[in-house]
């Protein structure tokens, strides 16, 4: 049903010539980008923006962008994944968090998937687009063709947050002493880091970078958060449902024999399998009361990162009552991967050992379409950038065997994606 206060958004998606290069499109400042192997959308301006808090955040989004959707006038002459009318989001990890949770409607999107170029531009109904003479196809062209160079790198001094090194070792090692006390079966612990952004850098400079050094991971910038996430929560194409489940880490070894011997190391690890399995069950459970057919791989295997290992298992399943995204990552968050199990007891104990509010790290970041399609990663090995403060977090899974010592080690790899970026 439409809302009658809901404004009516006009869309349109015009195919144009190879946008090959995306990341020079977007603002220098505040860009909006969602990209991986190449493949993505990246946003210009606001069209409307959307925010949200408290326990309800995530649903009230599911029902706010199904009114909004219904309303728009969309006309889409592409009509692959992330044409039409889209929105990007990032929602915060707890219902506690003083940060908001945001779904931007940009104005202009430009996109590129399967060999297809396209823009999108998006409006409120009455408000003119100026098209020049030869209509829609010259203003997407503009569009296309409008980029600006990408500026110099620059870098941050990061230093410990608000969650020192040591602090971090003795809350991983009170709460291995909760898990084996019974008190739950595990906890995903995280750290900070933080530090100045110098004026007018060229935030983009960081997106590039991300996504040149991880490629195969989702690369996003979505309202001052941006990282390179190899953890997909949901994706939903035309009925089909995947995800990706990671927990399980270890460092990339040196040299191809040691860094085999990581793998099957971590492969054969029982303390990672057992991380890794409490992950996949509350995926599997969040996802099966919306799909049919729904399979994981008996066993997990080995994914490879520029960084570290990680123990994953893919999941796919078909959509079996119309949820949307939206409704799917309110299903799932927060997974066993970013919180614990069981689930309010390790969203507890975070709330009582970690000394800072996470803000949208560990949250569901990504898109939606009109349809409710969308792509959808847990925001992960990220900072969030705020009017030059800029805040990087990193954690664990920690279960009754984990050694605070080497949960330290490994939030150091996975600070190394945003470290690498920004010390130029
Ligand atoms: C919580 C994080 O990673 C999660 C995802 C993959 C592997 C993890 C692990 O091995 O602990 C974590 O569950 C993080 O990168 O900040």
């Amino acid at each position: 049903m439409t809302n009658p206060d809901t404004p009516r958004l006009v869309v349109d998606t015009t195919p144009v010539g190879d946008v090959s290069l995306l990341i020079p499109h977007t603002s220098e400042s505040e860009p909006l980008v969602w990209l991986r192997k190449g493949t993505g959308i990246v946003g210009i301006g606001e069209a409307l923006r959307l925010e949200f808090t408290g326990e309800t955040r995530l649903t009230d989004a599911a029902a706010a962008w199904r009114s909004l959707a219904a309303s728009a006038r969309v006309s889409d002459r592409v009509g692959v994944p992330g044409t039409g009318l889209i929105a990007f989001g990032a929602f915060a990890f707890s219902s506690l968090s003083t940060t908001t949770s945001v779904l931007i409607v940009p104005r202009t999107v430009v996109g590129r998937r399967s060999g297809r170029h396209w823009v999108t531009h998006i409006r409120f109904e009455g408000d003119e687009l100026d098209t020049g003479r030869g209509g829609m196809l010259e203003a997407s062209e503009a569009a296309a063709a409008e980029t600006t160079p990408i500026g110099e790198p620059f870098g941050v001094d990061f230093l410990e947050g608000q969650e020192s090194a040591d602090s971090y070792k003795l809350h991983v090692a009170e709460g291995v002493r909760r898990i084996r006390a019974g008190e739950l079966e595990k906890v995903v612990l995280a750290r900070d880091l933080v530090g100045s952004v110098p004026a007018d850098s060229d935030v983009r400079r960081f997106v590039t970078d991300l996504a040149q050094g991880y490629p195969d991971c989702w690369t996003y910038a979505v309202d001052g958060l941006i990282g390179s996430s190899p953890e997909t929560l949901v994706s939903v194409t035309d009925g089909a449902v995947t995800a990706r489940v990671l927990a399980g880490t270890t460092a990339r070894g040196d040299g191809p024999e040691a860094d085999e011997h990581a793998s099957v190391a971590l492969a054969t690890s029982q303390k990672d399998n057992d991380e890794h399995e409490f992950a996949v069950q509350s995926v599997v459970r969040s996802l099966e009361m919306h799909t049919s057919h729904l399979a994981a791989s008996e066993v997990p295997f080995t994914l490879k990162l520029p960084n570290l290992w990680h123990l994953a298992t893919d999941i796919e399943g078909v959509l079996s009552d119309g949820a949307s995204s939206l409704d799917l990552i309110a299903a799932l968050h927060p997974t066993a991967a970013v919180a614990g199990a069981p689930t309010p007891d390790a969203i507890a104990m975070i709330d009582d050992l970690e000394p800072f509010d996470r803000g949208r790290y560990a949250g569901p970041v990504g898109w939606v379409g009109a349809d409710g399609d969308g792509e959808w990663a847990i925001a992960l090995r990220c900072a969030q950038l705020d009017d030059g403060a800029i805040t990087a977090y990193a954690g664990c899974g920690v279960v009754g065997e984990s050694v605070p010592e080497n949960e330290l080690m490994e939030t150091r790899i996975k600070f190394r994606p945003v470290i690498d970026a920004l010390e130029g």
